[in-house]
């Protein structure tokens, strides 16, 4: 573990009554990379994402931002995240603006800088030109990168995001795909994905397998595949054999 890290997880479990759902899972995500997680329905990547965002709560292991305990340091810790969970959480009837300004005033943004970020983030994903829409008018792609937009307004380090295309059609999620890793190449970003979708990881990124609970395999993706000569889907298949 390194300063540069802006995202530690270490040896962390979590159990839901005698469910264990997490066990010991330790990794860690750099500034500037992207980070996949993968793993099947069931394998915990939800609760995770419930735990480095504090909804949950474990004694189990430790969860470090940029450096910040989440549970001793919990404010400076959360400043450094932005979250797009699976379920959308923006307000249908408002504009995207009037959902992007919200945002921007919980974060205690001033109105001059704020419109500079949301026209810098709705720019990047091509959205600015609807901003004075209303969300629900907008396709769900479209929600979604307005969501993605809405979670980097505050600058944050580090980026989760949990199954951000489920639903979408394949031209919709292929853009959220581009866009998303455009960004880790353009900025210095960390991004954690939770996907089930292999078509999603480019040989660039990071790569977690997360089976049942545990980490099965991390590892550079090109690095990965130069080692076992196989594909991911067979790299995947073999280690979460009966689950995928
Ligand atoms: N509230 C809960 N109560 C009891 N068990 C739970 C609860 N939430 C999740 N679990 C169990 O914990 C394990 C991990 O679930 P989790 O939702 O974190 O997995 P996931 O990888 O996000 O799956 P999915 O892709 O289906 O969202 C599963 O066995 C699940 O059944």
């Amino acid at each position: 573990m390194t300063a540069k890290n802006a995202l530690d997880v270490n040896e962390l479990s979590f159990a839901y009554g005698s469910k264990k759902a997490l066990d010991e899972v330790s990794f860690a995500v750099n500034a500037g990379e992207c980070t996949m997680l993968l793993g099947p329905n069931g394998a915990g990547k939800s609760t995770l994402f419930a735990l480095i965002t504090r909804l949950y709560d474990s004694r189990q292991g430790s969860i470090k931002l940029c450096g910040f305990d989440i549970r001793k340091n919990s404010r400076k810790a959360l400043a450094q995240l932005g979250v797009v969970f699976q379920q959308t959480t923006l307000d249908p009837d408002l504009t995207v603006m009037q959902n992007l300004r919200y945002h921007t005033a919980l974060h205690g943004i001033g109105r001059k800088q704020a419109n500079r970020r949301i026209q810098e983030e709705l720019e990047r994903f091509e959205m600015y030109d609807r901003r004075r829409e209303k969300v629900r008018q907008l396709n769900g792609g479209h929600k979604r990168r307005v969501e993605i937009a809405r979670a980097l307004l505050h600058e944050p380090k580090l980026l989760l995001l949990d199954e951000p295309t489920v639903g979408l059609d394949v031209p919709s999620r292929q853009g959220i795909v581009e866009h998303v890793h455009e960004l880790v190449k353009e900025t210095d970003l960390a991004v954690l994905w939770a996907t089930h979708l292999i078509d999603e990881i480019y040989p660039e990124d990071q790569l977690i397998i997360l089976h049942k609970g545990r980490v099965m395999a991390k590892s550079n993706v090109d690095q990965l595949l130069k080692k076992t000569g196989a594909s991911i889907h067979d790299v995947f298949s073999k280690l979460t054999r009966g689950q995928a």
